[in-house]
């Protein structure tokens, strides 16, 4: 498995951000293009990687955790939320300040409660910031997170805790260099 997503590392363009190197790819971009052969691949190796035992919920964030929680979703017939980049005020919404290698905002985690067996995933984890914010802030309302899995491991950074990735990568201004995959 993961043939596809190895594959796909070959062509990723490389921009600057700052000094950041940041690499465009189908799975972190929805740019150029999303082959359904490379979303399944990514769907199953996470269906594969994830312990989803009495999970009731899939939570992801804004943009690019929805395609891959939509087609885990959709695989597993459990319902996910979205961490969104806008204020809704629903009951019991939690605030949370997001800092990436390239960037600083705000996300905002609803319809996770006290109770609930989350599975997070994302498409990639890079310097940790977003999931080292997410994580209190999905602990603070009582739900228990039973899975935690990263589509790409840019950075291998220490959130705290353990956590999955499907394919580790190291990015450089040539371009995407895949380390190893799991699952
Ligand atoms: O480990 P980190 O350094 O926090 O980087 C990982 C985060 O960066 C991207 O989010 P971002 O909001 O930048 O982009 P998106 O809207 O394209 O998902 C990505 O979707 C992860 O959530
Ligand atoms: N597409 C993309 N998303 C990211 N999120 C954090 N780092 C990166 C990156 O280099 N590329």
């Amino acid at each position: 498995m993961l043939e596809q997503l190895r594959k796909s590392f070959q062509s990723c363009p490389i921009v600057k951000r700052g000094e950041y190197n940041y690499f465009i790819h189908p799975i972190t971009d929805g740019v150029p293009l999303v082959e359904p052969a490379l979303l399944r691949d990514v769907a199953c190796s996470l269906f594969k990687a994830l312990d989803l035992a009495d999970v009731n919920k899939i939570v992801v964030t804004e943009a690019m955790g929805i395609h891959i929680g939509t087609v885990l979703s959709l695989m597993t017939d459990i319902p996910y939320t979205i961490v969104r980049k806008r204020e809704y005020k629903l009951p019991g919404e939690v605030t949370i300040g997001q800092t990436t290698g390239y960037s600083k905002g705000t996300l905002y985690l609803n319809s996770v409660f006290d109770g609930d067996r989350i599975a997070f995933i994302d498409d990639v984890i890079s310097t940790g910031g977003t999931i080292r914010a997410l994580l209190p802030a999905i602990e603070s309302t009582g739900a228990e997170i039973a899975d935690l899995c990263f589509v790409i491991n840019r950075g291998n950074p220490d959130i705290g805790r353990p956590y999955k990735s499907l394919v580790s990568i190291d990015v450089d201004s040539e371009g995407v260099h895949v380390l190893d995959s799991y699952f």
